[in-house]
Order: C-alpha cells, then sequence, then structure tokens
C-alpha cells in the first residue's frame, strides 16, 4: 500500500518526527512505502503551477507544527486548495509538534480534514524546541522537558493506525468542523504577521528566501531579496529560519528565536537582535526563576 506523507515544517521539527512516524509504520509493515512532501514547498511551486500532482495514495499521514496554538495558515490553505476526492474517505494519522504549548492543534488539524470527507483516526503530538520565542536562561530546564515530552501512546497510535488500513474497516467520525474557531485562528494568526519582515542591506541575494517562501511573495531585484505582496505573507517564518546571512529580520518581534534543534539533544542557538523589550523580558524571566528557587 502507498501512504501520502505531508508534512509542514520550516525548521525541521515535524519533519523529524515524521520520519520516527515513517519508521515504526515501516517496522510494523514492511509492505508499505511511502512519499514525503514538504508542504511548504509544494506550496511554493503551486503558486507558479497550480496543482496537486499526486497518484492514488491508500492513506496518508499528515503532520503540522503550531502556530499560535493553532494548524499554520499555510497547512490550512493548501487544504482548502486540495481537490477534495485526493484524500475522501482515506484512513489518516496525523500529528503535530510545538514548543511551549499546543492549543487545539490537533483538534483543528482533525476537523479540517474530516470536513474534506477523510478519516483521521489518532494524533500524535510531541514538544520540541520552540522556534518562536527565545528564553535562553531556562533553555537546560526546557531541554530536560523537550526530552521526555515525546507521547507516550506514540506505538499504540501507529499500530491502530497500521491495523485500521488493514482491515479496511474505517470508523464513523461525527465531529464538526467549527468555523468560528476557525476564522478566530486565522484572525490572530494574520495580525502577528502584518508587515513584519524587512530584508536588510547585508542580503547576499542568494534566493534561498525567494525559494522557500510558501507564499511565494519574495522575488530578487538588483541582487537583493524584496517581499512583493506582504499582506499574503503566512507568517512561517521561513524566511527569516533560512536566511544564511541573517538579512532578513522581524521588524515587530525581537523574541523570535534562531533555534534549531540537533536531534542528538543538541542546539545550535542564535540571538536574536537585542533591544530593550528583549532584554526587560530576560529580566523579568530571570528574577522569576530567583524568586522560584529560593522559595
Ligand atoms: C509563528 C510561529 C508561531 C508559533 N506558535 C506556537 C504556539 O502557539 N505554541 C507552541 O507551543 N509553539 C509555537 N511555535 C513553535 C513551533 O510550533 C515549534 O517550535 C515547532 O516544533 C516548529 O516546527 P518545525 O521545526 O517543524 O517548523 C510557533 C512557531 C512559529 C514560527
Amino acid at each position: 500500500m502507498k501512504i501520502g506523507v505531508l508534512i509542514g515544517s520550516i525548521t525541521g521539527n515535524t519533519e523529524h518526527l515524521g520520519n520516527q512516524i515513517i519508521k515504526k509504520l515501516q517496522d510494523l509493515d514492511g509492505t508499505l512505502k511511502f512519499d514525503t512532501l514538504m508542504i511548504n514547498q509544494e506550496m511554493n511551486k503551486m503558486n507558479t503551477t497550480e496543482q496537486y500532482e499526486y497518484p492514488n495514495y491508500d492513506a496518508y499521514v499528515v503532520g503540522t507544527y503550531t502556530d499560535f496554538l493553532s494548524i499554520p495558515i499555510l497547512v490550512r490553505q493548501y487544504f482548502e486548495k486540495m481537490p477534495p476526492t485526493h484524500i475522501k474517505n482515506k484512513l489518516v494519522l496525523t500529528f503535530s509538534t510545538h514548543g511551549f504549548t499546543t492549543g487545539h492543534t490537533g483538534q483543528a488539524l482533525q476537523q479540517l480534514l474530516i470536513s474534506m470527507g477523510a478519516k483521521p483516526i489518532s494524533h500524535i503530538v510531541t514538544k520540541y524546541p520552540d522556534n518562536y520565542v527565545h528564553l535562553p536562561f531556562i533553555l537546560p530546564l526546557y531541554l530536560k522537558k523537550v526530552q521526555k515530552n515525546s507521547d507516550p501512546e506514540f506505538d499504540s497510535k501507529c499500530i491502530q493506525f497500521v491495523n485500521t488500513l488493514k482491515s479496511g474497516k474505517f470508523p464513523e467520525i461525527t465531529t464538526k468542523y467549527n468555523s468560528k474557531n476557525v476564522s478566530k485562528d486565522v484572525q490572530r494568526q494574520k495580525k502577528q504577521v502584518k508587515d513584519h519582515f524587512i530584508v536588510q542591506d547585508s542580503c547576499v541575494g542568494c534566493g534561498t528566501c525567494v525559494e522557500n517562501c510558501p507564499s511565494a511573495i519574495i522575488s530578487l531585484k538588483d541582487g537583493k531579496a524584496v517581499f512583493t505582496e506582504q499582506d499574503k505573507c503566512v507568517g512561517c517564518y521561513a524566511c527569516f529560519q533560512k536566511c544564511p546571512v541573517n538579512a532578513v529580520v522581524d521588524e515587530k518581534k525581537t523574541l523570535v528565536n534562531k533555534l534549531q534543534y540537533k536531534y542528538d539533544n543538541s542546539y545550535i542557538v542564535e540571538k536574536p537582535k537585542s533591544n530593550f523589550m528583549f532584554k526587560a523580558i530576560i529580566f523579568v524571566t530571570f528574577m522569576m526563576l530567583t524568586v522560584m528557587l529560593l522559595k
């Protein structure tokens, strides 16, 4: 059987979890074949060719990172544009990663898939390093938590997926798509990304941000990156995270973190541009920790 794996991942955490799931499913049933598609890159391609070229998959594994307590706009857009026939009546195993707290990411992802007639069963959720908020003082404590926080039902959820797929008997799903929740999520997320990004003079015109922007709203002009339609920005931070010379900056958020998890429990951390707000928050965090330790 052929399984389509669709992953929304910017810094690699969700891709890492997706690979763990594929490995487990392959161990459980060696006959399963997997194709992995990265949603962000597919979106970028689609903006020029506008198509979903899919083989007829028997089932899907779908994963996303958490964006302001829900599924990111780019993942939502991807499924909203997808022809429903691709996924209708197909069994889906969903998963997500988050840094601090997941909010209702799993629920929102499953509701979206159900609205397309898909049959999501279980949802695997795991804490990873937060690529949005930079908390240097508590990073060592946080790391311990990340290690402990893998889904305790990881194995059983994978087994359930394989057994259900083999049996061909998919569960009846009744959860309704809550459009009120969706519009609240989108409003909150849009507010956070409006006109945030600028390209500094240090840009070397390598085109990495152009290649990685899921909305295809960055182009090269006179050897430098320029944002063409910032109102179409989905706030994924791929431009910021992937820029090799840190030329793309978020003007409004200074807590944004350039942090990569290397999967061997070590990190590459780049400190964001420091300013007064940032220092004030670090100071307050530090004071709170000191008070807690002294208690
Ligand atoms: C714009 C943005 C918003 C985020 N919002 C949340 C959030 O609400 N809750 C949370 O726990 N993590 C949040 N995160 C952190 C990511 O979900 C988390 O680090 C995730 O593992 C990143 O996955 P990736 O490496 O696959 O991109 C946010 C990250 C970004 C870029």
